[in-house]
């Protein structure tokens, strides 16, 4: 849908102009995802060349979807992901408490209203698609007194709790206890749960959260330390002390760009929030915030896969628009490897691992996931991808969560070699490069789905990735794009009986 979109104030230094700069065939590309099974195969070994053209950051995108319950008046976010079925999640999560929302498919995007606000119980069963449908706990709470909402879904890589949310909602003034629906009938919740804590055991199963602030009175400011540097909670954390009365400092808080991208679009509604981007945030809430306009910044992620794709395919693609500060973990773990990757103007990587940049073969090198501005863990899937084409052993360490080595079951049915021992993944890589070899594989979550294409782009013959599902919840268009630059990659969407 197509509609027209008042314009608030200024653009921020990204405009959009930064990113359409692509031929039309390429950015408006438009798929419809369905829920539908569908299938993407890829007949390899391909060669990439040319241009790809990277979403908004879908993390970010997310919390700052979740901010808008903060303001009154409108809110236009700018470069978002429209076509992701995340953020189709997140929509139906605000729209079900009342929020209005636009959006503009073509110009990527969405203008939201949350003056009409009529209830503070998002639909559960879209939350529990998603992850960052949590986040909307801290403004429904900061703002309304009251928020009820379904514990996180998302990708399966392990537990995710929601003990760091809930200590700093508590230390907020909040009452927060945990309601589990005990059987099927969603919505009707038979059974109370510890209002102590325990909640981390819990997060995977179905529940609902209640949370209000104590006495019918707002929310206070207060101090928490997070024991973690979790994104999520510091995101949500962030958001209610926006609205909180007094200050509030958060202490080892996440350092992710998304919290820059957030704590900018705060700011822009009226909150005060400072120490963005360092360990420690200092926030004096505001009685009132209002609509902002903002742009939301690459996905640090889609230019990261991206990176690999030209790397594992031994192809050299340019990729923009990049904030090469986001990625240069992976920039040196790549440059280390032989790659060579060259900054072609403020915002463009060119990164080429063809053989006469590089010799006969990249080299492994080791990772080890952490928070920013460590390797990141929605990175892992697809260097282990790259790492099996290259020379040597080469050790890959998930910190961040215990079960996110989901895909190398699928690589070693594509020829890889990896032995994984608890968290921590042995790749034995290839003296002459890849021999993998295409065959039938299972995504079963968003980064291991991708890595799957990506060593299906390098294998002999015909892959077929089943589950794309989990792709589409975080890649935009991403057989276009790989299409684009090449590849001989197609999707396959079974037909649908007529009743
Ligand atoms: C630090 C990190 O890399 N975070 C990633 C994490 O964010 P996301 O916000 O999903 O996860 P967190 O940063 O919250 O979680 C990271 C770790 O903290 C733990 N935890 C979290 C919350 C809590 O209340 N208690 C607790 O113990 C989790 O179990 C996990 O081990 O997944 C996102 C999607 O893949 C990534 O974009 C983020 O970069
Ligand atoms: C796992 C991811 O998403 P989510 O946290 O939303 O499940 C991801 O972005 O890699």
């Amino acid at each position: 849908m197509t509609t027209s979109l008042p314009h608030l104030k200024p653009l921020k230094p990204y405009t959009l102009s930064h990113y359409s700069s692509l031929p039309r065939s390429q950015t408006q590309t438009q798929i419809t995802h369905t829920r539908i099974p569908q299938t993407l195969t890829i007949t390899g070994p391909t060669s990439l060349s040319g241009q790809v053209s990277i979403s908004g950051s879908k993390n970010s995108s997310l919390s700052l979807l979740a901010a808008t319950l903060l303001c009154s008046n409108s809110s236009l976010l700018h470069n978002v992901p429209t076509d992701l079925t995340d953020i189709q999640s997140m929509l139906s999560i605000l729209n079900s408490v009342g929020v209005k929302t636009q959006v503009d498919v073509r110009r990527k995007r969405i203008l939201v209203n949350s003056d009409g606000i009529r209830c503070v119980e998002p639909c559960l069963e879209e939350m529990r698609k998603i992850r960052g449908g949590f986040f909307v706990i801290g403004p429904l709470l900061a703002r309304f007194g009251e928020a009820i909402v379904g514990l996180p879904g998302g990708c399966d890589i392990g537990e995710r709790p929601v003990d760091l949310y809930v200590r700093g909602l508590r230390a907020l003034g909040a009452v927060v206890e945990l309601r589990q629906v005990v059987d099927d009938n969603v919505g009707c919740s038979l059974r109370w749960e510890c209002s102590g804590l325990g909640l981390s055991n819990l997060a995977s199963q179905d529940g609902k959260v209640l949370a209000r602030a104590a006495n019918g009175r707002g929310l206070i400011g207060g101090n928490f330390h997070l024991d973690y540097p979790s994104v999520g909670a510091t995101e949500t954390l962030m958001m209610a002390a926006s609205m909180a009365d007094g200050v509030t400092v958060l202490s080892n808080v996440a350092k992710e760009p998304e919290v820059i991208d957030l704590a900018r679009f705060l700011n822009d509604s009226g909150a005060c929030v400072t120490g963005a981007g360092s360990d420690k945030l200092l926030i004096k809430g505001k009685f009132k915030m209002h609509g902002a306009e903002c742009v939301v910044s690459p996905d640090r992620i889609e230019v990261g896969t991206f990176m690999i794709a030209a790397a594992i395919t031994r192809s050299c693609i340019l990729i923009s628009p990049v904030i090469p500060s986001y990625v240069s973990c992976l920039t040196d773990k790549l440059t280390i490897s032989g790659c060579k990757i060259t900054q072609r103007n403020h915002d463009t990587f060119q990164v080429s691992a063809v053989p006469a940049d590089v010799g006969e073969n990249l080299q492994g090198f080791d990772v080890k996931t952490s928070p920013f501005p460590g390797f990141p863990t929605d990175l892992q899937p697809q260097t282990m991808a790259l790492l099996t084409t290259c020379n040597g052993l080469s050790i890959v360490e998930e910190s961040v969560f215990d079960k996110r080595m989901g895909h190398v079951r699928e690589m070693q049915k594509l020829g890889a070699e990896i032995h994984v021992c608890g968290s921590t993944a042995l790749v034995f890589g290839r003296e002459k490069g890849s021999t993998l070899h295409g065959c039938r594989v299972d995504a079963a979550d968003l980064r291991g789905g991708v890595s799957l294409v990506l060593a299906g782009l390098a294998a002999e013959g015909t892959t077929e990735i089943n589950g794309i599902a989990h792709v589409d919840r975080g890649y935009e268009n991403l057989d276009a794009k790989l299409q684009f630059l090449g590849a001989n990659i197609k999707r396959l969407i079974p037909a649908v009986s007529p009743l």
